[in-house]
């Protein structure tokens, strides 16, 4: 008999258990949550081979735990536990909370967990037709969310038969089972044991139905109160009844408990000692296992279209939505005139240029008009300023009586203006700066206006329209436009932030669905992480790879927004954004136990991320201390490495580039180091 033990075992402990043919040992087993949660103490158990061994137990003794301890689940704190069977396909495991996937069809379950278990196809299909008569299941087409719970649990205890192993753990497989099917399920049981020579060890509530057992292990308090056949333990305790039996050896525990001045101390836990798994480790990556699990995946996606389409609908959504919003500067901003030449409207007499005629403040209007400010005329200041006060225009500008002949007064006579003619050339200008956006706009917008408005008056008179120039020239932009368009500046931002972001809202979904729907079960049959992180990453990268495909295509190809870089080194960036969220999503799923609180942390991180990547306000603008931090920040060097490619055509040489690859790829080691050290904490992937 070969044993594996899960410490290093004295040899007493192989020697008692081949002594004892037995198939499971457990040896002054120790085992608690926290001081008042103690599961095991000082707990012995010896399950032999060929039996079925029921273990009976208030709710909450600690048969799930013991369970899952022999599946290498959970780890004791002390003690030994013996296993004779070797390789995790010698174990069958069924699980309380049945760890079944409601997306797939009972056919489709039985050859995920088939693949798990090495198995063919042929096999995994003759199987199939067995189970599925034998446990009474709808035909191998019915989903499993549809199922009623007693289907359910049938498919679950059909999933621990499918490898045919030698050891059946079975924890609790007749709840809400028919009487008649139970029984069913019992005489296979029985059958297993007697004809195949299977060993199995079985949980139930229903005591009574424990009788069928071979033996009977009475679990309380931490301890086993009685390990013996059913009739033996009747015959013992004068009863017919092993309720009854239950009951009086737990009375007398009790009584001893209540009497025991000192409790037994827990034993000190060795931290530090390396416990051996009971089952032969797995190879870490397998590709059946692999592709068992990427099967998974994409039966899901199959089962869930509309959510697929909402998917790949969003990212195509958010730049139809980027490019409405933000595509041109501000038009249309109504604005006040009070002009007090536009009643006298007369040419001055000295006019000497070839002037059309009207008023100069008209043309001037006229301008404004072109540039599609909207004009609200106003005879008086006061009525003006209650329009801007009551937010139905944005500025105020005011037209001096004399306007059209100062101003030509101050073009003829230059320097020799004086100084009364210069004030009643010049527009007196009021604005609403409330929003700075649409002030400084304005503000631009009206300088540029009048410079073009003197340059035409110049020329109209004969002088040459660059004495009207400001003395700068803004030749045309070395990088982006002249004319900076706010759509342009933002697009980087919202594409790394928002890829960042599916990344990790998609793997927090799948990790978190994966948690805690089966991921245990997948595991006991020998799937590793490696390869639930594997199967997912190819499936994120086909989702999110299509959704960053759809948005670029969208923004940089249909709206036509500038892209001067190489497609290359974007694409390595948006796939190492999407590793980065991948792994924050993975750090997220195993810090938070609920899917929603991931979720919004992830939510929060990402409008954080909003904020401080540059993609509203560059981080020119921001404060000392932040800006002093901001490359520290996970995603802004990669929103600048973004911008700095596609705008300016810079290449992975140039250390604004190479730090958005390098950035990612530390952040991404160092989720995937604290998501590694938390889940061996919390003994996720024990
Ligand atoms: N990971 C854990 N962390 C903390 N406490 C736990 C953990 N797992 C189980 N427990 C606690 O350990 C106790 C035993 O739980 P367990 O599920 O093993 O009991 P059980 O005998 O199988 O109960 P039931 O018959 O109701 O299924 C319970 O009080 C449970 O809350």
């Amino acid at each position: 008999m070969e044993l594996q033990e899960n410490a290093q075992p004295p040899g007493s402990m192989v020697t008692e258990a081949v002594a004892q043919n037995a198939a499971v040992l457990i040896r002054k087993a120790y085992k608690r949550f926290d001081d008042s949660t103690v599961i095991l103490r000082g707990f012995n158990m010896t399950v032999p081979k060929g039996t079925i061994y029921g273990l009976l137990g208030p709710s909450g003794c600690g048969k799930t735990t013991l369970l899952r301890a022999l599946v290498d689940r959970t780890v004791l704190d002390a003690g030994m536990i013996a296993v004779a069977a070797k390789r995790k396909d010698n174990v069958g495991y069924m699980p309380q909370e049945l760890g079944l996937y409601n997306d797939m069809n009972i056919s489709e379950t039985f050859h995920f967990f088939g693949r798990l278990y090495n198995m063919n196809y042929s096999k995994i299909k003759e199987q199939e037709k067995k189970l599925i008569p034998l446990l009474d299941l709808p035909s191998g087409d019915s989903i499993i969310g549809t199922l009623s719970g007693g289907q359910q649990r049938r498919t679950s205890f059909a999933v621990a038969l499918l490898h045919d192993p030698e050891l059946l753990i079975l924890d609790e497989p007749t709840v809400g089972v028919d009487p008649l099917l139970s029984q069913t399920i019992w005489n296979h049981l029985i059958q297993l044991t007697t004809l195949h020579k299977k060993t199995i060890i079985i949980t139930t509530h229903y005591i009574e139905e424990a009788r069928q057992a071979n033996i009977i292990g009475m679990m309380r308090s931490g301890v086993l109160l009685a390990e013996e056949s059913p009739t033996e333990l009747m015959r013992k305790h004068n009863s017919s009844h092993l309720e009854h039996v239950f009951l009086v050896l737990s009375e007398r525990q009790q009584k001893q408990l209540d009497l025991q001045e000192v409790q037994e101390p827990y034993p000190v836990i060795d931290e530090n000692q390396k416990r051996l798994p009971l089952l032969e480790t797995e190879k870490v990556f397998n590709s059946q296992r692999f592709l068992a699990q990427l099967i998974k995946y994409l039966i899901w996606n199959k089962r869930n279209i509309p959510f697929l389409m909402l998917l790949l609908a969003l990212p195509a959504a958010l730049s139809f939505i980027c490019h409405a919003v933000t595509t041109v500067n501000p038009t249309g901003l109504p604005i006040a005139i009070v002009s007090d030449e536009q009643s006298s409207c007369q040419l001055p007499k000295d006019y000497n240029c070839t002037h059309s005629g009207r008023p100069l403040s008209c043309t001037y209007i006229d301008l404004l008009r072109d540039k599609t400010f909207k004009i609200h005329r106003h005879q008086t200041f006061d009525s003006a300023k209650q329009s801007l006060l009551r937010g139905k225009t944005w500025g105020i500008l005011h037209f001096a009586g004399n306007y059209t002949a100062s101003v030509i007064q101050r073009i003829e006579e230059g320097q020799a203006t004086p100084d009364g003619v210069v004030d009643a050339s010049t527009v007196d200008v009021w604005l609403d700066m409330s929003n700075q956006w649409i002030s400084n706009l304005l503000k631009r917008d009206l300088i540029f206006l009048t410079l073009e408005f003197f340059q035409n008056l110049l020329s109209e008179c004969g002088y040459s329209p660059q004495v009207a120039y400001i003395p700068v020239r803004f030749e045309e932009a070395i990088y982006g436009d002249n004319i900076p368009v706010f759509g342009h500046y933002t697009s980087a931002g919202i594409i790394c932030t928002f890829t960042f972001y599916l990344a990790v809202l998609f793997t927090v979904g799948s990790i978190m669905t994966e948690i805690s729907v089966g991921l245990d079960r997948s595991l006991v049959a020998g799937m590793t992480v490696l390869e639930v992180v594997a199967a997912h990453g190819v499936i994120m990268f086909m989702l999110v790879g299509t959704q960053s495909f759809i948005t670029m295509f969208l923004t940089y190809y249909v709206f036509g927004y500038p892209f001067h870089g190489s497609v290359t080194l974007i694409i390595i960036l948006l796939f190492l954004i999407e590793v980065m969220g991948m792994a924050y999503g993975f750090m997220l799923s195993v810090v938070f136990d609920k899917e929603a609180i991931a979720t919004y942390a992830g939510i929060g991180t990402v409008v954080m991320m909003f904020m401080t990547c540059g993609v509203v306000w560059p981080i020119e603008g921001m404060s000392t201390v932040l800006r002093s931090i901001a490359w520290a920040i996970p995603v802004q060097p990669t929103v600048e490495s973004f911008r700095s490619i596609l705008d300016r055509n810079w290449d992975i040489t140039h250390p604004n580039v190479f730090a958005g690859y390098i950035s990612s790829t530390i952040w991404t080691i160092i989720f995937c180091a604290i998501a590694y050290s938390v889940a061996k904490q919390k003994k996720i992937c024990v």
